[in-house]
């Protein structure tokens, strides 16, 4: 068969897509290309705090547990998406004023629930996300603020302790290459697992544009990564276009795609390579990036781009 699944078979690296769930209960060609093209599957949204806790100690896990049933029965594995954030939390825990010990008490709470929840079912979690600005300081968030930098190791030895099986992972933007973010990453990766801290693996989102040019040092990062001893990922591989789109940025997007795929096919410990939506027909991109878009593999008839090809090609040289 001509899938991505199918190329990606025996590379020891895992292609993956973050899945929109409203899609996949209502567009059945949307539903089987998820189930044909993919071995690996991320919740869009449905497992963010926001979700999962719409209010203090009420739970709803019904959409996650679609995802992971769904999962099972088409024999991917799930990376759950995301623990520790600023955004997409929920009102109650952003618009009270919790001391620092109740909020403490509240992100140790939310941790063990909803890892505790998906024990056994859900292969990696994407523990802390975007940690660090640009220029390598740590993010001003509602985390740093009430708990100090301590929030980080504390969260990975919560996820730790409540499900030993997981693998645990940092995960941010525009940390793909060399920069000022990924060598804050690397120091942090490397002071973490001195004092013990399971952090067991780096994402590097992915989300690059056309416009911007691609960065040259990606292998060179994921190596000492490599030499780190910990595993990578690409989590959330997308290449936006200024639109309309026309050869050269079509050209340009499939080299953007084959560039990470290439880096984590050469490095160690590389296992798994994600898109952030594989159709134009649900892409997060063009409501956040005005007059931009174009963003995934497949058009929004499901039809494949020269992006797709690349990255099929790409596994099958591997
Ligand atoms: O921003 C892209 C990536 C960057 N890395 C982390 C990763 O988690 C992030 O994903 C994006 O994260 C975004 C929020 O930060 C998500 O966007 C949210 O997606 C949610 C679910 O569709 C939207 O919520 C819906 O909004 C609708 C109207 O506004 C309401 O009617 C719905 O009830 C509500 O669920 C939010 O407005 C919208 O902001 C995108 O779908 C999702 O692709």
């Amino acid at each position: 068969d001509g899938s991505l699944r199918a190329a990606a078979r025996g590379t020891g690296v895992r292609i993956g897509t973050a899945v929109d769930m409203s899609a996949l209960a209502a567009d059945a060609p949307y539903k089987q290309a998820v189930a044909r093209e993919f071995d690996t599957v991320t919740p869009e949204n449905v497992m963010k705090w926001e979700v999962v806790e719409p209010q203090p100690g009420v739970y709803d896990w019904t959409a996650a547990d679609q995802l992971v049933d769904f999962a099972r029965k088409n024999g991917q594995l799930v990376r759950g998406h995301t623990l520790v954030w600023h955004s997409q939390n929920p009102s109650w825990l952003t618009e009270a004023a919790y001391t620092p010990d109740q909020l403490r008490t509240l992100l140790r709470r939310h941790i063990f629930a909803e890892v505790g929840h998906f024990k056994g079912r859900v292969w990696a979690w994407d523990v802390a996300n975007e940690v660090f600005n640009e220029d390598g300081t740590l993010r001003d968030t509602i985390w740093l603020r009430a708990l100090g930098p301590g929030y980080i190791a504390d969260a990975f030895r919560w996820a730790h302790q409540a499900d030993p099986k997981a693998v645990l992972f940092l995960n941010d933007y525009n940390n793909e290459g060399v920069n000022a973010k990924s060598d804050a990453y690397f120091a942090l990766v490397k002071q973490l697992r001195a004092e013990g801290v399971p952090v067991q693996g780096y994402g590097m989102q992915g989300h690059l544009g056309v416009q911007y040019g691609f960065p040259g040092t990606v292998l060179e990062n994921v190596r000492r990564f490599d030499k780190l001893g910990v595993k990578t990922a690409f989590t959330e591989v997308d290449v936006r276009m200024v639109l309309p789109p026309d050869a050269a940025k079509v050209q340009a997007q499939a080299e953007g795609f084959g560039l990470l795929l290439r880096a984590c096919l050469l490095a160690e410990h590389c296992v798994s390579y994600t898109v952030w939506g594989f159709t134009d027909k649900y892409s997060w991109v063009p409501g956040f990036f005005d007059g931009q878009g174009s963003a995934t593999p497949l058009d929004e008839n499901l039809q494949p781009k020269p992006a797709y090809d690349t990255l099929r090609e790409t596994f099958q040289l591997a």
